[in-house]
């Protein structure tokens, strides 16, 4: 059984997008995740997590290296299928469809280790994401989840592409009016560099690019994966302002992040996961002092400092190098 396959999943090419009445009727969440699974060979990378993300909210999940905040991610995106439970984003489930009709619901993410087309520039690696979006330039898409007839919207972008249609150029305008509003997000890093190869980037303004892309799609729910990781302070310190942006926007976000005072700063809410299971849950000053939290924390990183109420706050991840400098010396881009 391939790993994306889950029990109980649909038959193949079944991606549908189910409205769970009862999740309609009781909930207002934008996110609602009950009784979530995921074994690997007998880890229990994730064992019965239930939680939810209101519509505005941001929320993040933290906890030790390999307590499954990167397995809840990859169930919520569609990148792995759930053992069992169920996710609904606005009481219709989907748990069930393929991680390109999730992102089509408004679900968008970001990876734990930046993903960037690398031979691309930085405004094509933004607009591969909005791909998905396009109507005019494919007018047969949704033909192109059904496997014997692909090649009929696969003839059609094609023949659209060569000669051009009047909504084709309309929509191609609005795609480029959006990337360059993405682009400009990051202004003072991406802006200068929006024709530059990623490959060329510094790491940083890698994932700044995997961010403005995801951001593209102008999700209802933003799921980010360590966002920082790899960053250096002042350049965590830039993602920390951006993302109040966002939230000051409004924009909903799922959060896993290792870095806990921007945790502590940007959370409405935090959830708090070990070996699989949600351990704590709560408002970030609440969650900080809890003593599962604590111990969970300390359990782990016994000899990197004193044991005080606020281990929490300083914790690191045992494999992130702190003040790390993301300047790419092979590249010639260098961030101060
Ligand atoms: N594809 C996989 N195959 C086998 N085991 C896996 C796989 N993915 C995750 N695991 C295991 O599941 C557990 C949870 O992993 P996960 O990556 O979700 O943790 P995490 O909290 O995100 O960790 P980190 O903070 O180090 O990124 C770990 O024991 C991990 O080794």
């Amino acid at each position: 059984m391939s790993e994306n396959t889950a029990a109980g999943a649909p038959a193949s090419g079944e991606t549908s997008v189910e409205v769970d009445a009862a999740t309609a009727a009781t909930s207002d969440a934008l996110l609602s995740v009950e009784g979530l699974e995921r074994h690997f060979d007998g880890v229990r990378a994730v064992d019965g997590v239930s939680f939810t993300v209101a519509p505005h909210e941001v929320v993040s999940i933290i906890g030790p290296n390999g307590s499954g905040k990167t397995t809840t991610l990859n169930l919520v995106s569609g990148a792995l299928r759930a053992g069992a439970g169920t996710i609904s984003l606005e009481g219709r489930r989907i748990d069930h469809a393929d991680p390109a009709r999730i992102a089509e619901e408004g679900v968008a993410r970001t990876f734990q280790n930046g993903r960037v087309f690398a031979t691309l520039s930085v405004r094509d690696n933004v607009e591969v994401g909005l791909h998905s979006t396009l109507t005019a330039s494919r007018p047969f898409r949704r033909l192109s989840r059904l496997f014997l007839l692909r090649w009929i919207p696969l003839l059609g972008e094609l023949f659209i592409a060569i000669i051009g249609t009047p909504a084709s150029r309309r929509e191609q305008k609005q795609i480029d009016a959006r990337v360059e509003s993405e682009v400009q997000r990051f202004e003072a890093r991406l802006g200068p560099r929006r024709d530059d190869p990623a490959y060329s980037l510094s790491y940083a303004n890698r994932r700044r690019t995997e961010i403005a892309r995801a951001l593209a799609l102008q999700p209802k729910l933003l799921l980010l994966d360590e966002p920082t990781a790899g960053m250096n302070q002042s350049e965590t310190a830039e993602v920390l302002e951006q993302l109040l942006q966002l939230k000051a926007d409004g924009q909903a976000i799922l959060l896993v992040e290792h870095k806990l005072d921007l945790v502590m700063t940007v959370s409405d809410r935090v959830i708090v996961m070990d070996g699989g299971r949600i351990i704590a849950e709560g408002a970030p000053q609440t969650v900080r002092h809890d003593p599962a939290v604590i111990e969970a924390y300390l359990g782990r990183r016994r000899g990197l400092g004193g044991a005080t109420d606020d281990v929490v706050a300083s914790a690191a991840p045992a494999d992130e190098t702190p003040a790390a400098t993301t300047g790419d010396a092979a590249t010639g881009e260098d961030e101060a």
